[in-house]
Formats: C-alpha cells, structure tokens, sequence
C-alpha cells in the first residue's frame, strides 16, 4: 500500500491536469483516505475498475486526456522516464566525471535502460517493506516477475566485452540509479560463489541444499548483480545450473558483466557437457549483449604515480615506503578470519598495510577467499617480488589474476616490486591461437632462452589482458585518489558511529 501511495503521489501533477483516471483497484483505501494521504482533490480524479477501462476508450473525458491510467506503476515510470542509468551517464559527463563514451557505451546503456524502466514499472516487486523483516512478496505485481503463463518474466541482462570498456561502470552506474531500499544486491563473481559454497555447507544434509541456498539469497535480493563473472573452476560449473534454475524460479533477475560470451564460459573445462544447460537458461533469461568496444577507458588515465617498482634489490626500498605508509606504527605478524573458518597469517602488518613477498601470498595454496579476507582488514598492499610468468610458475600467475582482481575491486593500495612491466609480467602466457601465430624462432639458441617457459594456456591466455590493464589504473592517480576517498569515507562512517555510540 505504501508504494501505491507514493506512486499515486508523484502522479499528483498528472491527476492535477486531469490526465488520470484512477483504477479502483489499485487503491484499496477508500477514496476519502486517498485524498487525504495524497492531498489531491476529488474532481481531479476518477476511479473505475479494471472491468470498467473498456468503457472509457472513447469516453469523452479519457480521449481528451492525454493518459489513461491503466495502472500507477506504468504510469509513475512514464513520468519520470527522465531518470535512470542513460540520464546520470549524461550528467557525469557534463561534471567532467566521465569523458564522452563511444556509441558502443550508449547502446550497452539503452540496454541497462530498457531494464531499468522495466523494473520500475514492476516496483512492488523489488522493494523492501521496511516495517517487516522479511521481503513482502505478495500481489500481482510480483507475480509478474515469475514466470507466469500470461506474463514473461523480466530478462536481466549479460553484459560482456573486452576488458576496461567500462563494464562494470555501466552496471554500477545502472545498480545505484535504481532506489537503495530494493532488494538488490551487487556482488563480485568470486565473492558470490564463496558465498554459495558457505551457505551450502550451512545446509548440509538437505535433501536439495541448493534450493535453500536459492532461498536464502532470493530473500535478500531480486535483482542480483553479479560482477565479473567467469568459470574456472569445476565445482562451481558443476553447481551453476541446479543453482540458477532454483534462482529464476523464485524470481531472481541477473545482471552480469563478463569478458566471456555465454558460448565461452568455462571453455575446455573438465565436464564441460554438465555446464552447457547453465548456458542455455543463462541466454533463456538475460538479454545477452556484448559491448563491442575497443577502447580500453583505463589507458585514458593520468601516468603513473610510482608504486609499482620494476627491477631486483628493491625490497629495501619497498620497505621503507611501507613504514612511510604507516607512519608510526610498528608492523607486526598477524593473523586474520578468512571465509569458512580458515585464518591467514600476515607476515607484516600495522595501520591497514601488510607486506608479503609473491611466495607468501602466491605461491601457496591460497585463493579468493584468502584475499578477500585479507582485504577485509588491510587497505593496503605491499608485493614484493613479482617474477615474469611462464610455465615454471602457472599456478602462481593464476592466484595473482585472482589477487589483482580481488585487490581491483576492494580498491586497495599496490605497492610491488616486480621483474618486469605489467606487459613483460605476461610476455610468455599465450592463448593456443596466439602460440598458433607466433613466427618460429629462427636460431635454436634463442628457442632454447625464451620458449622454454612459454606456456600455452587458453584460460591465463585470456584473463592476462584485463590484469595488465588493472595493474595499470592501480598505479594512476585516479585510482589511488578514489582510494584515499574510500579511506576517508570509512573514517567519516567510524567517526560518525563513535559519535552516535
Ligand atoms: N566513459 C568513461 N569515461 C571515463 N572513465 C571511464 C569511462 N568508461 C570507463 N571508464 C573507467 O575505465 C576504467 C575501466 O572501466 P571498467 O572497470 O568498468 O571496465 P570493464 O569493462 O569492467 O573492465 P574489465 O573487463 O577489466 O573488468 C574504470 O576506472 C572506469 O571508471
């Protein structure tokens, strides 16, 4: 009820023009009550019933008015159908946030639109009553949603392209337009199936755990976006599609970015035959979009602002710029509460900074969870020692896409010492279709010094772009100045919470 009244209020100025007429149903108070909690006057309005708006088609009074209001919602999203992800993306670029995207970034946005719109209209359904607990799930409205025999269910959409095209920024943009009270939830791709695989192990024992999984998280969001996502590892293929099929049937609405097409998803997996339903009720339920561009938006930032050190014997300088950074703290060992019970030791730790060297957090068998719980209580990251990747060190360079990721996406602070540039990082990593183009080597001795590491990985092969161009926006000053503003928006939130203590 609270809904319709605020949709019914912002259409006051279309009942105060006599464009409206009012469908009684949607109105379950009584007309007096209405006006009086709308404060709109009585001649300004009409209701009729659903049965009744046949009658009115060549009514005078509705074919003068310029809409007829079949129900509020459609109508609330017609009237403000100047908000959304398109709007706020014009009016960052007229402040100078963002620089004027291709038309590649547009049409990616018509998309997030025609979602946006779509879900507004469908309001009821998203939002949160905030007087109970649980998610109001009742009516028609969120019927709507489901599928239903006479209603298609709303298709997310599956956003994919390659890396820095501003993927991501196109779906933040689209996930904050929409009203922070709905049930919403944006999550990396990582950090998502971390937490099906905690919340399967709490449901153990069930006959389909993964239904109550699927229950638990659709309670706490409709609109799920999931950032980044990709399939590399076998248990997750393996559970994607049980998972899924539970989530669209409770309503769930998927908004994905990814520099994978569906078709590419988990290619050359172990049991891939397994994943292929995911792919096709992924492509069932989300309009799939890929955004075309070339234009990688992370080159476009300012130059380098001296973290990333390349060259050997430079830990006593990276040390150094490590007490810098803390200031008068002395850093000690420490040890921090990872996801499912685990701990992970921090060699050197003090004021939000931890030192590593490339072994200690990458040569061992550590993965995302580590790292996200790491970052958890460090906002930043002193690495000593990134080596030249090849088939040597495979597994490590795996776990440091992961790092660099997870280190991306918490905004934390890179302070390193590396054997090369990002670029040189990567030199030896090649696709199968990169190594099927390589020019032979001519002389058997220098086969013999640079092929022998090359290593031949479709699956590194491809995420080493998007790591180079995140190692590279990590050492700019756009990146370390929206760093020092999370800082300080997270000291604003402890001050505020002393304050309120
Ligand atoms: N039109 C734009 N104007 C200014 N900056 C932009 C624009 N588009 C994207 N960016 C910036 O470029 C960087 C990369 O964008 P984003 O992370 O969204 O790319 P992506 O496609 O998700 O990349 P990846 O494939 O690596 O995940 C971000 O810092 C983003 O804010």
């Amino acid at each position: 009820m609270r809904n319709v009244l605020r949709c019914l209020r912002q259409l006051r100025p279309a009942f105060q023009r006599q464009d409206c007429i009012l469908i009684s149903d949607l109105v379950a108070e009584t007309p007096c009550h209405f006006e009086k909690r709308c404060h709109i006057h009585s001649s300004a309005y009409r209701v009729v019933d659903h049965a009744e708006t046949n009658l009115f088609k060549n009514h005078s009074f509705v074919t003068t008015t310029r809409a007829l209001s079949i129900d509020a919602a459609k109508l609330t999203s017609r009237e403000t159908n100047r908000a959304g992800p398109l709007v706020e993306y014009e009016r960052r670029i007229a402040n100078g946030e963002l620089v004027e995207g291709d038309s590649f970034q547009v049409d990616t946005l018509r998309e997030l639109q025609r979602l946006y719109d779509e879900l507004v209209e469908s309001a009821d359904a998203c939002q949160l009553d905030h007087n109970s607990e649980k998610p109001v799930r009742s009516g028609w409205l969120w019927s709507r949603l489901l599928s239903h025999p006479s209603h298609s269910p709303v298709r997310g959409l599956y956003l994919y392209g390659g890396v820095g095209t501003g993927k991501t920024m196109l779906m933040d943009l689209f996930f904050y337009q929409l009203p922070s009270n709905w049930r919403k939830k944006r999550i990396h791709f990582h950090d998502f199936m971390l937490n099906i695989h905690s919340l399967l192990k709490k449901h153990k024992g069930l006959a389909d755990p993964l239904e109550a999984v699927a229950g638990e998280i659709s309670d706490e969001a409709i609109l799920l976006c999931l950032d980044e996502f990709m399939v590399t590892d076998v248990a997750d293929a393996l559970i994607l599609h049980r998972l899924f099929t539970h989530l669209f049937s409770k309503g769930i609405i998927l908004v994905a970015t990814s520099n994978r097409a569906p078709d590419n998803l988990y290619e050359g997996g172990l049991q891939r035959d397994l994943f292929l339903p995911f792919i096709a009720s992924l492509k069932e339920r989300c309009v799939v979009h890929e955004i075309g561009s070339t234009i990688d938006y992370r080159k476009m930032t300012s130059g380098e602002q001296g973290f990333y050190l390349v060259g050997r014997d430079l830990s006593g300088f990276l040390k150094q710029m490590f007490q810098q950074l803390i200031g008068e703290g002395t850093p000690t060992p420490q040890e921090v509460e990872v996801k499912m019970g685990r701990k992970l030791h921090v060699p050197l730790g003090a004021n939000g900074c931890a030192y590593f060297t490339f072994e200690e957090l990458c040569d061992k068998p550590l993965g995302a969870a580590d790292y996200i719980g790491l970052f958890k209580n460090f906002h930043t990251l002193a690495l000593e020692g990134i080596p030249i990747f090849g088939l040597q060190n495979k597994s490590a360079a795996h776990r440091f896409v992961t790092l660099v990721d997870m280190i991306y996406e918490n905004k934390v602070r890179l302070l390193c010492t590396a054997d090369g540039s990002p670029h040189e990082l990567f030199a030896r990593i090649l696709t199968v279709t990169e190594a099927k183009h390589m020019a032979p080597r001519t002389s058997s001795r220098s086969r013999k010094n640079d092929d022998s590491d090359l290593c031949v990985d479709d699956e590194l092969g491809f995420v080493k772009d998007r790591t180079i161009s995140r190692l590279t926006e990590i050492n700019s000053k756009e990146y370390l100045e929206q760093h020092a503003a999370m800082l300080a928006e997270k000291k604003d939130g402890v001050d505020q919470n002393v304050l309120e203590a």
